[in-house]
């Protein structure tokens, strides 16, 4: 039986640009895979195609037992999945408690179950005194955290959140961390994005690091053979070279 997450040689093009390039990946459940690489390596692209919201010019994918391009299954696909796009998908002109209950329905959730985990959810990341505040009227940290309370509120086997911890205050992301990991625990796949390699480190069970569209390493995170990942990480992907501009901050 093939994992949660599982794709063989995708690839996806945009004009003569090859975002996500030969990319094959298998997720077992239960495990958190952090997908890292420098801006434009790709990740989001490559989300995207395991969510369904794209589709690969060549190779194939499999999440949660589902073809994520295929129509026939769509709905019922996404009732297995949860997602944090790059985008974050919310209305403008939606509440924080109106996406909450508007999701519940969708994914199938009689309405006691949807409101008391709603409630739960609200408490948990802190949003429940904004709860009336429109998506529009949002900080980028209130929209994320909706967005993710969105995706978790159905209770899917597979997570994939891009960037689910950026732009997020210091005690949601530790609640976040928490409620990601005791998911994992007990057994949902999770793949997210990050640029925070501290964090990284502390949560993953498996590293994968892109640049330019190919996975240049794909280990769990206990097999890696530098001490942190920011170590691994500026060893195999980029080291940060600032330059010095004599202009910056001199006066006149
Ligand atoms: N719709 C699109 N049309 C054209 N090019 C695109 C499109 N979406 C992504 N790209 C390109 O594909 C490449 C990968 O982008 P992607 O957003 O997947 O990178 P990323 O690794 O998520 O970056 P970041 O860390 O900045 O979020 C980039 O060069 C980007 O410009």
């Amino acid at each position: 039986m093939s994992s949660p997450i599982h794709c063989r040689q995708v690839t996806r093009r945009f004009g003569s640009l090859t975002a996500v390039n030969d990319v094959s990946l298998d997720v077992p459940a239960g495990e958190i895979c952090s997908i890292l690489g420098p801006n434009g390596a790709g990740k989001s692209t490559l989300i995207r195609l395991l969510c369904g919201l794209a589709s690969p010019d060549s190779g194939s994918i499999s999440v949660a037992g589902f073809d994520p391009a295929q129509p026939a299954t769509r709905l019922e696909f996404r009732r297995r999945i949860g997602v944090v796009p790059e985008n974050l998908a919310l209305l403008p002109e939606l509440t924080i408690e109106e996406h909450l209950r508007l999701t519940g329905p969708i994914y199938g959730l009689d309405s006691a179950t949807a409101r008391a985990r709603s409630e739960e959810l609200l408490q948990a990341l802190a949003l429940s005194a904004k709860r009336h505040t429109y998506a529009r009227e949002c900080s980028h940290g209130m929209r994320k955290k909706t967005a993710l309370a969105i995706a978790l509120l159905h209770n899917p086997s597979v997570l994939m959140l891009d960037e689910p911890f950026e732009g997020v205050d210091p005690a949601s992301v530790e609640v976040i961390r928490v409620l990601l990991e005791t998911a994992a625990r007990r057994g949902v796949t999770i793949l997210l994005t990050s640029h925070i390699l501290s964090l990284v480190d502390r949560i993953s069970s498996r590293i994968v690091l892109l640049r330019d569209g190919r996975i240049l390493h794909n280990e769990p995170a206990g097999a890696m053979p530098h001490s942190t990942v920011e170590e691994l990480y500026f060893q195999l992907v980029e080291q940060p070279s600032a330059p010095e501009l004599q202009w910056l901050g001199s006066q006149g």
